[in-house]
């Protein structure tokens, strides 16, 4: 077991690249099986929930490649083995196999999934959608079993906008007979991406990126080559490590137009942000101004900056108020923030924030992926060394996090735990 060490006080300087996005990656590597011949997908970050993914299509049987970014699947000798357990507990997007191996054998056994623990996260709406398509689904054991004699198109509302559903049902349909319709869909950037590859395989989609996707299924889908999009939470995350600690930094390889809620909201605080084709400039301001700040579906402000920009808020001048209306559990990272001085108080799905204070550094633990950031920017605010566990949710998520942050003139490095660290690590 490892901590992560953060020297706070030094500012940031320079420019970093952002790596390809984990929610498109975990959905492109399950609709890979969906081929009957080698997908490569490229630009894939390397962060542990990928290389989970990976291990679990070489359990079914594909020839699994990963090198220098590119990931090369041959689905050719995949089978329908159940993955009731083990690796599909160390994430969310296990749930991704379900809807790619219904699409592909018309059944699939996979396990609950696991992920970030943000209150509760049903899979109703995918089970909801796979029903639709024709297939009886029923938990056994913890392990949700999908059997269908043949998919047939249907018109699918989900009651809940969600990622995961949307892109589940869409990879099952791709090879439904006959005509989806999902309305009330999620319209994520990463829905897009994982459209435009399931099109370059040869699937029939229209409307990606609306809530309303259109899918005529198809009896074959064959290899392609894809590039991924930017992961934009990611970039989010580093974003506002600048507004916190940065003079000048540019955020190299990203789409701005996936980033323009938190654009708007850091400009509202005062940031300075130039945008350019592929990149942003940020450049900090002493004096920030509190703000509220409300999560939404996408185009909204996305949850998954919920926790990193509560860190900075505690820089702002006033009181700021952040409410999560996605997950009304996410604020673990809050109990951390005020070991470090914030003053935050959580109120129902809110978070109030009296800003102004001066963060020092302590020794905290991430609870989940997003907090594990929250708590990396608020360490690079901090006076002194904060120390983080926990850091295999961070590394679910954030590619070479220090050597990125060190580029920029961070002070952070990782130190291996003694035995009674561990201990009151796990203990805690
Ligand atoms: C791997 C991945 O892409 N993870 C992202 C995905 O998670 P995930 O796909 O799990 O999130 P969803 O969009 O499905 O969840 C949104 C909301 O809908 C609820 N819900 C969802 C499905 C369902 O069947 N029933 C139901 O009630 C959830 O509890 C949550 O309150 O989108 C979230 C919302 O942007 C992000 O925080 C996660 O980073
Ligand atoms: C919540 C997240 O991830 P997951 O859905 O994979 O747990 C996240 O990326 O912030």
């Amino acid at each position: 077991m490892e901590k992560l060490m953060v020297e706070g006080g030094y500012p940031l300087n320079g420019k970093i690249h952002i790596s390809g996005a984990k929610n498109s990656a975990v959905a492109l590597i399950p609709a890979a099986i969906l081929a009957d011949s080698t997908v490569k997908i490229d630009n894939l970050p390397r962060i542990s929930d990928v290389e989970i993914l990976a291990d679990l299509l070489e359990d079914i049987g594909a020839e699994v490649s990963y090198e220098n970014q590119v990931m090369t699947v041959n689905p050719a000798g995949v089978i329908p083995m159940p993955l009731p357990n083990g690796r599909v507990k160390r994430l969310r997007a296990s749930y991704y196999m379900m809807g790619a191996m219904l699409g592909k054998f018309k059944r699939a056994a996979i396990g609950l999934p696991g992920g970030c623990n943000l209150g509760p996260r049903p899979i109703d709406q995918h089970i909801k959608g796979f029903e639709a398509l024709g297939a009886r689904v029923t938990n056994e054991h913890g392990a949700i079993y999908l059997r269908a004699d043949k998919l047939t198109g249907a018109r699918i509302y989900l009651d809940v906008v969600s990622v995961g559903a949307t892109i589940n049902i869409m990879l099952a349909a791709v090879r439904a007979e006959g005509r989806t319709i999902i309305e009330n869909a999620a319209k994520e950037p990463e829905i897009i991406d994982v459209a435009t590859l399931l099109t370059s395989m040869g699937a029939r989609i229209k409307g990606a990126g609306t809530n309303v996707i259109r899918i005529d299924g198809v009896e074959s889908l064959h290899g392609c080559a894809h590039p991924i999009i930017p992961d934009r939470i990611e970039a989010g995350t580093y974003i506002i490590a600048a507004a916190a600690k940065g003079s000048e930094v540019i955020i190299d390889n990203v789409i701005p137009d996936h980033l323009e809620s938190l654009i708007a909201k850091l400009r509202e605080m005062g940031v300075q942000i130039d945008v350019g084709d592929d990149q942003l400039l940020i450049r900090s301001s002493p004096k920030l101004k509190s703000v509220d700040i409300k999560t939404l579906v996408h185009p909204g402000f996305p949850t998954d900056l919920q926790q990193p920009i509560t860190s900075l808020l505690t820089k702002a001048q006033g009181t700021s108020i952040v409410t999560d209306t996605i997950y009304n559990a996410r604020f673990k990272h809050v109990d951390e923030l005020r070991r470090m001085g914030a003053d935050i108080k959580v109120e129902g799905r809110s978070a109030l924030i009296n800003g102004k204070t001066r963060l020092q550094g302590a020794r905290v633990k991430a609870s989940d992926l997003r907090a594990g950031a929250a708590l990396v920017i608020a360490g690079l605010m901090a006076e002194g060394i904060t120390e983080i566990t926990g850091l295999e949710h961070i590394d679910r998520g954030y590619e070479d996090l220090e050597s990125k942050l060190l580029s920029l003139g961070a002070k952070v490095w990782r130190e291996g735990l003694t035995e009674e660290e561990a201990e009151q690590v796990k203990s805690s």
